[in-house]
């Protein structure tokens, strides 16, 4: 579980998260959506213990990141592709990790064959394409078997293929009861891989409900998206407009 209470992230003149309040349940794949710039990295940043908030807090497991015994084994994350030395190989970079965070070494070897890479492992990660790299983080994100997880857009860059990949694994993820927080830009995918939405535009919560409601609001997910983000969305001047009250749907 994740709670998201009040988060507020500035940087000088500009709120990239704003008074921001909601929950991950367990068991669901939580799509985390909202145009650029409004806030999806920042919040989960501050969620991962990696930028301070300037209000509010966010929980894992009821804890904030930075009280966690074991961090690794509580939330694993997919922040960034090529988060690794370019010269070590993936066992390497894993094996570290794993020393580091009090997890069995024999776990390296599971995790690569679980995201496909036992065959390149001794490979330096730097020669990786952007698929592998992005394969590399997931393992990374798996290593302490952790219940809570956390994707901004794993599937960057990938081929249908690995697209696919993300989405199986997604599901299966949460059908194994973790929790599951996944930011995309692809709309269509989030309509095949998530079950709940958590909608944001200028760092506000707009939407917290589930696909399906969201979806039988317009013809699409990407027509129900556009008529929430639309007046949220600086770059199109379409005014700030989000003082309106987010819509809540229980689950
Ligand atoms: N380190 C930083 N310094 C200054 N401004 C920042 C910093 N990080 C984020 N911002 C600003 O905060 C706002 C939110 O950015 P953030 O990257 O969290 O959005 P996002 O929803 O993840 O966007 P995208 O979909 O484009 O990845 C933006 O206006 C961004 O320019």
């Amino acid at each position: 579980m994740i709670e998201v209470q009040g988060l507020t992230k500035r940087y000088g003149p500009t709120t990239a998260v704003e008074a921001l309040s909601f929950e991950v349940r367990p068991g669901a794949v939580t799509g985390f959506l909202g145009p650029n710039g409004s806030g999806k990295s920042t919040t989960m940043r501050m969620i991962m213990g990696l930028d301070r908030p300037d209000a509010g807090q966010a929980l894992i497991s009821g804890r904030p990141y930075g009280e966690l015994r074991w961090p690794l084994r509580e939330v694993g994350a997919l922040l960034e592709a090529r988060a690794f030395h370019p010269g070590r190989s993936a066992r390497a970079h894993l094996s570290a990790l794993a020393a580091g965070g009090g997890i069995r070494s024999a776990r390296v070897d599971e995790v690569l064959a679980a995201v496909g890479l036992s065959d390149v492992a001794g490979r330096r990660a730097g020669t990786y394409s952007l698929g592998m790299a992005q394969r590399l983080g997931i393992a990374a994100a798996l290593l302490g078997d952790p219940g809570v997880l956390l994707f901004d857009e794993p599937v960057n860059g990938l081929d249908p293929e690995g697209v696919r990949w993300i989405r199986e694994l997604m599901k299966s993820l949460a059908a194994e009861g973790r929790t599951v927080l996944l930011s995309s830009h692809l709309i269509g995918e989030m309509a095949l891989t998530a079950d709940h939405l958590v909608v944001i535009g200028q760092g506000r919560l707009l939407a917290d409900t589930s696909v399906r409601e969201l979806t039988a609001r317009g013809r699409s997910l990407e027509e129900a998206f556009f008529a929430l983000t639309g007046a949220s969305t600086a770059y199109r001047g379409a005014g700030s407009g989000v003082d309106a009250a987010p819509e809540r749907n229980d689950r």
